[in-house]
């Protein structure tokens, strides 16, 4: 289990972006974090990853001190080397027995382009499998499904599901409700740098209706003044 703990961080010195912030993850779960733009997803990957520093609070996985090692990151926008070929970047990453030409046979890449000339979802897709390559406990993903076709999209739901049996550990953001709500075990809403409210897939309904109702009550009113 990921235990977070009073996690502070901050940019600057006049604003906390991630205020005391706690959470837990449980293994064999694939939990989804919400929030609206600049809420401090990223922020609060980058800082679990070990990017960002924090300035108060403790990040453990099972007891012990949380690293960098432990973890396989897709951010959301990936950057290659240039000039290297989507085979000689697999190659490069490091871990196990992972069979490039097998698992490739999912999406159909050419493995022997220049990833520079990969489309955004190409690129998406090559990062992922970098990602799954690199076999480790936990697997956070900053918007997985951007940008990647329906059938991609679903064979990543699937692949995830199944990792998820394997006993890691998943977090994942997406500003689609439904794509979280469709794989996540567990979803947790971030505002104002704290965790103000978490629930089970049973409540998804009423954490939707919950979402849904803060957003048109905050902006019906504003909409209908300018426009009437
Ligand atoms: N490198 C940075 N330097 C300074 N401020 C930053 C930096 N990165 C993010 N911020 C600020 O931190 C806040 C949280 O940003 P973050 O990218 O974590 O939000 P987010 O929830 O992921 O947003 P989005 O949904 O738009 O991707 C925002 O106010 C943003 O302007």
């Amino acid at each position: 289990m990921i235990s977070v703990k009073d996690l502070c961080f901050a940019y600057s010195s006049d604003k906390l972006i991630l205020d005391h912030l706690n959470l837990e993850l449980k293994e064999n779960q694939i939990h989804g974090i919400v929030g609206l733009n600049g809420a401090g997803k990223t922020t609060f990957l980058h800082t679990l990853f070990g990017l960002n520093k924090p300035l108060e609070g403790k990040l453990l996985f099972n007891g012990e001190p949380l690293t960098k090692k432990q973890i396989a990151y897709l951010v959301t926008e990936n950057y290659f080397y240039a000039n290297i070929t989507a085979r000689e970047y697999l190659e490069l990453v490091k871990n196990t027995d992972f069979n490039i030409e097998e698992w490739n046979a999912l999406f159909g890449l050419p493995l022997d382009d220049l990833i520079e000339n990969y489309s955004t979802g190409m690129k998406k897709k090559i990062a992922f499998l970098a990602m799954l390559k690199q076999d480790k406990a936990i697997m956070i993903l900053d918007e997985p499904f951007n940008g990647l076709d329906l059938e991609s999209s679903r064979i990543i739901r699937s692949l995830l599901l199944k990792l998820k049996e394997k006993g890691k550990t998943i977090l994942l953001t997406s500003h689609v409700l439904e794509t979280l709500t469709n794989v996540c075990d567990k979803l947790h809403h971030l505002e104002n740098g704290q965790i103000n409210y978490s629930c089970e897939k049973e409540d998804f309904d009423v954490f939707e209706q919950k979402i849904y109702q803060t957003i048109e009550k905050r902006n019906q009113q504003k909409i209908e003044e300018l426009l009437d």
